[in-house]
């Protein structure tokens, strides 16, 4: 479910890691700060921890470089390819946010970065409510990714961006599912978390849900 960006993503992930450093002047502002935000989101993680959408595993470097425990899930073959080879200390499974092999571990954190938005709205709710019931009491979910404050703000995105040329990026913003901050609040809340979100770039947000004790 939700896979269906993947061959863009096979055909992305050798260019991948010059896009995220600022290299493709299109994406730059999208990514910017993009190290300091995976670190943030890495400190924040309690392991074992669960990574979805990893691609290169730069988030699950930084990770794994803390002596926590990551198994990434990962729908492109490109992307594992890369992530086995910068990150071999972690385990990577081929899945996506819904279906992936069953664990054995307890899991503490649930971390993604700019990957959710390929959820559509009735998949990130069915993936929320999941992972309440895998996370251990106390664990927590930990994503970075795009949200549009609401419709204003969607618009005055995708207008600049077009103003500025940049129309493969106006493109995404309005064809990839990305979220509405109160809708995804909604999801997070009706299911039992406490849900904070901190803005970390023009377009990145840290989202943070928490399970109760
Ligand atoms: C923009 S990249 C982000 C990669 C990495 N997390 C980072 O921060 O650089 C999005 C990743 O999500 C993966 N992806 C796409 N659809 C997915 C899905 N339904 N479930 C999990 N991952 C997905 C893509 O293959 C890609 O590796």
């Amino acid at each position: 479910m939700g896979v269906e960006f993947v061959d863009l993503f096979n055909q992305w992930a050798s260019s991948y890691d010059d896009t995220v450093s600022g290299k493709d002047p299109e994406y730059k502002e999208v990514f910017e700060d993009y190290d300091a935000m995976l670190q943030e989101l890495a400190d924040l993680a309690v392991s074992p921890v669960l990574e979805f959408g990893m691609g290169t595993a730069n988030l699950t470097r930084k990770i794994v470089a803390q002596n926590k425990v990551v198994v990434g899930v990962e729908p492109s073959e490109e992307m594992r390819r890369i992530a086995i080879v910068k990150c071999p200390e972690a385990a990577v499974y081929e899945g996506d946010f819904i279906n992936y092999p069953s664990l054995q571990l307890p899991i503490k954190s649930i971390v993604s970065s700019f990957a959710f938005h390929h959820l559509k709205e009735d998949e990130k709710r069915l993936a929320i409510r999941a992972y309440y019931d895998k996370l251990e009491e106390g664990g927590k979910i930990i994503f970075i990714d795009t949200l549009f404050k609401d419709e204003a703000h969607k618009w005055s995105l995708i207008k600049d961006a077009e103003k500025k040329g940049y129309l493969n990026l106006a493109q995404d913003l309005q064809e990839e599912y990305y979220a509405y901050l109160s809708e995804l609040e909604q999801m997070f809340l009706e299911v039992g978390f406490e849900v904070s979100f901190k803005q970390k770039n023009k377009f990145a947000w840290l989202i943070q849900a928490k399970k109760g004790e």
